[in-house]
């Protein structure tokens, strides 16, 4: 079906506020709504809206949202040809190196050496390819973590590529749980544990934190890794607890370095200890344990 985007260029403040207010007033649609870091430095950052269906309705809410919000930015149209967005996606995109894992797209199969464990990522709207900091902190972090402790099944919860999940499928051999809020992510999720062949491993679903039935047959988990936002790490810091076996190991991202020491207290008051941190373009990976 042919799109249009909706876009507009805002502050990250209100990039933020109007990303949450979107989410509510598309809620039914579920159409994806992307954030774009255009300029941090200048603090310019590009909403997007993916719709398919009734533009002008579309447009009209999108501007309902923004009084609401009393922002008086601009929205730009842009009517979408039906066109390949994997392929398009994928163009320019440069392979990526994180520890032992090779992250790459289909035209870059020839770079694969034969030490790497290589992940192949058609990432079209969902996010991971590996070249966002905190997806290859996590990629980092979760080699050290399985080499050391070996765990027996772990849930990836956000994600978006599944680009995590499949590294943690093809280093450990383990079953693992991958969730995500999106379901054009899982859709994404799903069609690359096929193509790097861990589908007998990797079990993918929509779900919002652990608002799920699955979670009553899976878990508790020895490993958690979960690349999401501060806010809602925080948020559902007690389930993760809850889910997470003694002895096993959370790795949380998708933090800013300022929000480390909030996220890092949060889990502490649910019985967890701060094991070691991992910093990458202004970003944090963070490994914690249950306490014994
Ligand atoms: C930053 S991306 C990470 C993708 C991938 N795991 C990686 O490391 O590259 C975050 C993903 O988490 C999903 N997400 C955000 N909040 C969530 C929640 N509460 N429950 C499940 N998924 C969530 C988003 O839809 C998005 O696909």
């Amino acid at each position: 079906m042919s799109q249009t985007r909706l876009h507009l260029t805002a502050s990250k403040n209100e990039a933020e506020r109007i990303f949450a207010s979107l989410e509510t007033a598309f809620e039914e649609e579920g159409w994806p709504i992307a954030i774009l870091e255009v300029d941090e430095e200048r603090d310019i950052h590009e909403v997007s809206l993916y719709v398919e269906g009734d533009a002008d309705e579309a447009q009209a809410r999108l501007s309902h949202v923004l009084q609401a919000l009393t922002l008086n930015l601009a929205i730009e149209r842009e009517e979408l040809p039906d066109i390949d967005w994997v392929a398009l996606s994928l163009e320019g995109l440069q392979p990526v190196r994180a520890g032992r894992f090779f992250v790459h797209g289909s035209h870059d199969r020839d770079q694969r050496r034969n030490s790497d464990i290589a992940i192949e990522i058609e990432a079209g709207l969902a996010f991971g390819t590996g070249h966002h900091g905190t997806t290859a902190g996590c990629l980092e972090m979760l080699e050290q973590v399985v080499n050391a402790e070996q765990p027996a099944n772990a849930l990836d919860l956000g994600t978006g590529s599944a680009v995590l999940a499949i590294a943690l499928a093809k280093l450990a051999a383990i079953p693992v749980l991958a969730t995500d809020i999106d379901p054009v992510a899982v859709e994404v999720a799903s069609a690359n544990v096929q193509l790097n062949g861990v589908a007998d491993h990797v079990e993918t679903i929509t779900a919002t934190g652990f608002d799920h039935p699955v979670f009553a047959r899976h878990g508790p988990f020895a490993l958690i890794i979960a690349n999401i936002l501060a806010g809602p790490l925080i948020e559902i810091a007690p389930q993760m607890a809850a889910h997470i076996r003694p002895g096993g190991s959370l790795i949380l991202s998708g933090i800013l370095e300022r929000q480390h020491d909030s996220v890092v207290e949060s889990y502490i008051a649910q019985g967890l200890t701060h094991i070691t941190t991992l910093h990458r373009e202004g970003w944090v990976t963070i490994h914690l344990k249950p306490n014994a």
